[in-house]
């Protein structure tokens, strides 16, 4: 594959596919043959530098699939990418990789015995930084995923969320042009899930960020540009925006209602009018949906 074109680009994948061999039971009486799976079935796209692109889809889509193909976890078995113009499936080219990239896999891999700070620390060293370096690194970005006061803490003790932010923190530990995060809000309550937001958001500067969600309001809130996956193929690519208006299906909007203590009508005795009044008057938060079906 040529080289690095457009020098703002910083990953190109080119029919990307992953096939796992011999791993489908066929199924058919007593016969136990199996056949090759493809998970990922040649994926297309350029991603930008200062882009945080967010790959949406269903479970078994193949977004972990293409992330481990990219971070060199799984050898792709068609195609290519190239991220800041090293193959992926070169050694030379995986090692350089390797030193531009941050991952925050789908499972925390955190040791139960180590505090965040060890774990920066080790993650700092394992990367290189200049030990004179490691203290002001882990204290900044301990403060930035808001762990400071937990900074000693073993990591076992931690909730999920806070696991998940540490996760986050080891993945952006020595500034990479490249950062992977495989579904960072799994499993979080709604205002974890926002701090995380605004923790991705605030590293979202100077470095292009490949997210991972099945959340379509992750991907709007976060995303500049959105990919949604589903059998291991790319169904569309384009901007929050633009795939809503070629996707959406309309609105959904919450109203809730406060019952009058002086009234003792009930609020559901006629609803009408103050709907009506609500939306008249009222900014409201409202939210797109897509039609999965129409894309799978
Ligand atoms: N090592 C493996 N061997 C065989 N099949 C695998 C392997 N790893 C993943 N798969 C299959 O590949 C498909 C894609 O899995 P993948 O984990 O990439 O999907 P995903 O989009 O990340 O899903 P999720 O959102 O559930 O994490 C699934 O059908 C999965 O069962």
């Amino acid at each position: 594959m040529d080289g690095i074109v457009d020098p703002s680009i910083a990953v190109q994948i080119h029919g990307l596919a992953k096939t796992y061999p011999g791993t489908t039971k066929l199924g058919c009486c007593k016969c136990t043959k199996t056949s090759p799976f493809h998970a990922v079935k040649g994926l297309w796209m350029n991603i930008a530098k200062d882009q945080l692109f967010c790959l949406l889809g269903p479970n078994g889509a193949g977004k972990t699939t293409s992330i481990s193909c990219l971070t060199g976890i799984n050898p792709i078995t068609g195609g290519d990418a190239l991220i800041y113009g090293d193959s992926v499936r070169s050694s030379v080219g995986m090692s350089n990789i390797r030193k531009m990239i941050g991952v925050c896999p789908q499972f925390d891999i955190l040791w139960d015995a180590l505090s965040s700070e060890e774990h920066l620390h080790l993650f700092a060293s394992i990367k290189g930084l200049p030990p004179a370096s490691i203290n002001s690194t882990a204290e900044k970005l301990l403060a930035d995923v808001k762990l400071t006061g937990a900074a000693k803490v073993r990591a076992g003790s931690y909730s999920g969320g806070m696991k998940r932010r540490l996760s986050v923190a080891v993945a952006l530990i020595g500034d990479p042009k490249l950062v992977f995060l495989d579904e960072p809000t799994t499993g979080m309550d709604p205002i974890t899930r926002r701090h995380v937001w605004d923790i991705i958001q605030d590293s979202k500067k100077g470095r292009a960020i490949i997210l991972t969600t099945h959340s379509m309001e992750e991907a709007d809130i976060l995303s500049d540009r959105i990919g949604i996956m589903a059998k291991g193929r790319l169904r569309c690519i384009g901007t929050s925006i633009r795939l809503k208006s070629r996707f959406g299906t309309g609105f959904v909007a919450t109203v809730s209602f406060v019952e009058s203590k002086k009234d003792n009508s009930s609020a559901s005795g006629d609803l009408h009018e103050p709907v009506k009044r609500f939306f008249n008057e009222a900014r409201i938060h409202t939210q797109t949906f897509f039609n999965m079906a129409d894309l799978t």
